[in-house]
């Protein structure tokens, strides 16, 4: 099975993190790196009041194989900014998604929107690097981790600045979720990580479980505004998608066809790059 190859080499790459990640060198750096920005919290206050977008930096996939060749992140990037996209998700691992933590380095230079480091966390030293290569948030995957190590590496990335995205695909692991936090962001995968079969039903079924105040992201197989509007009928505050903007040729119009276009009082801002065709 995909998730557990992918936890191995994770332990690997944890394995060789710790001979070269010197943590109080990694602290005293920290301390010094400017505060990070709000992830959740921009996710509250959406550009499109109805609906959050975090829209996701991603080359490749273990289910997908190659999903765009033309990849340049930083522009991608910046295409997602002008489009309105609240926050980007990067995938930083690099065996099975060909990503890279530079990606994450050098879009933190060239975007202000708030930045989630997908991967596969399993330990404190990724959470280490994830605020140093610029991160905003963290993914914790709940297949992957029992309560106690969701709970240890939720407060610990809490305690860097770090916001989290805590990610269930079905009811059991939702419920060890609920047991660490019933706030903060929970993000219900509509794909299953084990077989990579997709269905946005499994975010309406898991949405009835989750309380008010937690903000619910839909993540996964969203393709397009009628897709959009099915998971926000049911129940999501927000939608994460990557594949389906990965495969235009031009990211900002299709933002727009997925999304809606932004308000009225946000496009006047950017008024010129937009009239030039970034949309
Ligand atoms: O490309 P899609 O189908 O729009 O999906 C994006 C995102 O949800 C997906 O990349 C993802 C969700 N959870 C993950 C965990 C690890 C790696 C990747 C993921």
């Amino acid at each position: 099975m995909y998730l557990d190859r992918i936890v191995e080499t994770k332990r690997r790459e944890v394995q060789q993190l710790k001979e070269t990640l010197n943590i109080a060198e990694a602290e005293r750096h920290i301390a010094a790196m400017p505060p990070t920005r709000g992830f959740e919290e921009a996710l509250r206050r959406p550009k499109r009041s109805n609906m959050a977008l975090i829209a996701e930096v991603k080359k490749a996939s273990p289910s997908k194989g190659l999903i765009r060749e033309d990849f340049h992140p930083v522009q991608l990037a910046e295409a997602y900014e002008a489009a309105g996209a609240d926050c980007l998700s990067v995938l930083t691992d690099r065996d099975y998604f060909q990503g890279s933590s530079e990606y994450l380095t050098a879009i933190r230079q060239a975007v202000s929107l708030p930045l989630l480091r997908k991967d596969f966390v399993i330990d404190e030293t990724q959470i280490y690097e994830a605020r140093l290569i610029g991160a905003d948030a963290v993914l914790l995957i709940a297949a992957i981790l029992p309560e106690k190590r969701l709970r240890e590496l939720k407060t610990f990335a809490e305690a860097l600045g770090l916001d989290t995205l805590i990610e269930v695909h079905n009811a059991e692991e939702l419920e060890t979720v609920l047991a660490v936090t019933d706030r903060g962001l929970i993000g219900v995968n509509n794909r299953n990580l084990h077989t990579f079969e997709t269905s946005l039903k499994v975010t309406a079924e898991l949405a009835a479980l989750v309380p008010e105040r937690a903000l619910l992201i839909s993540e996964s197989a969203i393709r397009n505004a009628e897709d959009v509007a099915y998971v926000s009928a049911n129940g999501a505050h927000g939608v994460l998608i990557g594949e389906t903007f990965m495969r235009r040729p031009v990211i900002g119009e299709a933002v727009t066809e997925v999304m809606g276009p932004l308000p009225d009082v946000l496009l006047s801002g950017f008024g010129n790059s937009i009239e030039k065709g970034l949309r």
